[in-house]
């Protein structure tokens, strides 16, 4: 699976005052690449656009070839995309597991139903059974953010959109998020695509892209 930015333009109030001037970027299965830049560089802004959440005032997104446009935003994000949050955008008054199962059954995922592969999927990165059937509020901000991360896996969507995913976690927790998106691109064959402030982590992905002056430039 492919997934490119093709000659990308944006600007919000005035169009003399361009946030991005034709972009051009190309994802590739299995990557786990990075995005850094300064507050208000447009980091969120691109995420929004790759999600189908927003559309850019110029230029197109294609994914295998196709215009996301042209497929249907509602179901390019049903088929292709999982996010990623800071604030995890869970559902807060159900447990980890009814989050997954609810994932999986409005994709029409292949694992619906199927009780023990997600429980088995939740220990995998450290929830317990006894945490997976907790309201979701009462897990911390680490367990909760490796609960996107199951899902966004078990949902069997090719892009994975991270924002911020670390931005209120500790150390070794950001760490433990980002081994996890390595292994979601090298093991499963995922795009993930993550915003982070933090260089160190940043530097962990396979590919870093930094935008600045309206350009998004690729470092490593
Ligand atoms: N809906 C909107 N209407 C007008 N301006 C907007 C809108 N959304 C974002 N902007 C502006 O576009 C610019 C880029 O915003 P964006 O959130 O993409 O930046 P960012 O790089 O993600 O920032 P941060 O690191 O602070 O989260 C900012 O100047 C912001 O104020």
């Amino acid at each position: 699976m492919s997934l490119k930015v093709d000659n990308l333009s944006h600007w919000y109030a005035d169009e003399d005052q361009r946030l991005y001037e034709n972009i051009n970027l190309e994802f590739e299965d299995g990557n786990f690449y990075s995005i850094v830049g300064e507050s208000g560089s447009g980091k969120t802004t691109m995420l929004s656009f790759l999600a189908g959440l927003d559309v850019p005032k110029k230029g197109d997104i294609r994914v295998n070839g196709a215009s996301i446009y042209k497929i249907g935003l509602t179901k390019y994000r049903q088929k292709y995309v999982s996010t990623i949050y800071q604030a995890y955008n869970l559902l807060k008054t159900m447990t980890a597991y009814q989050n997954i199962e609810t994932a999986l059954e409005i994709t029409d995922s292949r694992h619906r139903g199927d009780k023990k592969f997600i429980l088995n999927s939740l220990e995998s990165v450290g929830i317990s059974r006894s945490k997976a059937m907790m309201s979701i509020q009462k897990l911390s901000g680490g367990e909760q953010q490796r609960v996107a991360i199951v899902r966004a896996l078990l949902v069997d969507a090719k892009i994975v959109l991270a924002d911020e995913p670390t931005g209120n976690l500790d150390h070794d927790n950001s760490q433990l998020i980002v081994n996890l998106f390595k292994e979601l691109a090298s093991e499963y064959g995922k795009t993930v695509i993550m915003i982070t402030h933090d260089d160190k982590l940043a530097q962990q992905a396979d590919i870093q892209i930094k935008l600045q002056k309206n350009k998004f430039e690729v470092i490593s």
